[in-house]
């Protein structure tokens, strides 16, 4: 649709943000301009609130520091990370839109195998509005896209798909490994472009990385929180470890699909494989815990909205992972505050989960 200036419309333009969490620069903008122009987006800007973040001409943003967060959250600005990726929870609280498009500041348009320009935000938003097909796996993979379908075989029943929550995108050049990998393989880089698109199998959880990461607000929003990880916590990088974990019990439960593939972008970055093992080191040992609790997880009939179910969620992670460690009964109090400013910042209506 052409507007006076002739620019296209792009699609969602006034139902998405944009989010991107930075402790460094902006400039990687510019390489997203003719995609991410149009859209609004909300930054924000972690480490010292004093430092001035440049952003680049053109663009419409909200853009929010430590200082902001502690003024509009007030005690409860405590329930944001400090130092760590996962500070875009705040724009994902504060944002008035239905869906969230959220990338690092270190990531680029990546080229697909003919050379084009991959439009990142574009494949998600198709991933977003088409369904998914989280109960029965579909061997041609994703059957909503042009030039394919179901296959033989594939229940008519099921064709309908479910709604899709969260569009899981991916990375070339520098792949999203943990301290480990990357100090066994520094030199490894991603040049595979697999074309597809798949949605993740209802029961199956998936390492969620938040680089380069949409979802539906309304549908999944207030299960999206990426934790207590930053600056004074035992553990750090798995913010989006945790969001996707929850998550995805969480859509599980509500009949709410997930997919991975494209799009892919162009990871610039790695960061330091040494300080990385420091902040994952807990993590690496508490996975193997984690796992089989979120694997055990049955929700209750009456966990009927995303923030009923992630309340839920913060009891069990109180009552089987306090014993881990007692960050975990701090985290599952970050959750219950969460959902708290979540209800204050997005009303739903209902009377608010915390309180039920
Ligand atoms: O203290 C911090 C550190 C970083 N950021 C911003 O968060 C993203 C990711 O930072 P970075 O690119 O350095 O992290 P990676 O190791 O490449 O990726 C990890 O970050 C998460 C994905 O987002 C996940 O834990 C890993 O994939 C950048 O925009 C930094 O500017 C921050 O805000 N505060
Ligand atoms: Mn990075």
């Amino acid at each position: 649709m052409a507007n006076p200036s002739n620019k296209v419309t792009p699609p969602l333009k006034d139902e998405l943000d944009i989010v991107i969490p930075t402790i460094r620069t902006l400039d990687f903008l510019e390489s997203w301009r003719p995609f991410f122009e149009q859209y609004h987006l909300i930054i924000v800007q972690d480490g010292d609130p004093s430092k001035t973040i440049e952003v680049p001409e053109g663009f419409n943003y909200e853009l929010y520091n430590r200082n902001d967060i502690n003024q509009i959250l007030g005690p409860r600005a405590s329930c944001i990370s400090y130092k760590d990726s996962a500070c875009r929870s705040f724009a994902f609280l504060i944002s008035k839109k239905k869906y969230i498009f959220t990338i690092d500041d270190d990531c680029f348009v990546a080229k697909d195998p003919s050379g084009k320009d991959i439009n990142a935000l574009q494949q998600h938003i198709e991933n977003l509005l088409t369904p998914s097909t989280p109960f029965f796996f579909n061997t041609l993979y994703d059957p909503y896209r042009e030039g394919a379908d179901f296959v033989r075989g594939y229940p008519f029943s099921l064709r309908e798909g479910v709604p899709t929550a969260v569009s899981h995108g991916l990375w070339l050049n520098i792949p999203d490994y943990d301290a480990p990998t990357q100090l066994v393989k520094p030199r490894e880089r991603n040049t595979r472009y697999v074309d597809t698109v798949l949605t993740i199998p209802k029961g199956t959880l998936y390492p969620m990385c938040g680089m380069n990461l949409a979802f539906n607000r309304e549908l999944i929003g207030p299960a999206m929180y990426f934790g207590l990880f930053g600056e004074g916590q035992p553990i750090q990088r798995y913010d989006d470890m945790w969001a996707g974990w929850c998550s995805k019990v969480v859509c599980d439960h509500l009949g709410l699909g997930v997919k991975t593939g494209l799009p892919y972008l162009w990871h610039s970055k790695a960061s330091n494989p040494f300080s990385n093992l420091k902040k994952e080191y807990n993590g690496l040992f508490w996975q193997e815990e984690l796992i089989p609790f979120f694997q055990s997880v049955v929700l209750s009939k009456e966990s009927t909205t995303p923030q009923k179910c992630y309340i839920e969620l913060s009891k069990l992670v109180k009552d089987k992972l306090s014993k881990l460690d007692p960050f975990f009964n701090m985290l599952a109090d970050a959750m219950v505050t969460w959902i708290e400013v979540w209800e204050e910042f997005n009303p739903s209506g209902e009377n608010s989960a915390a309180n039920t």
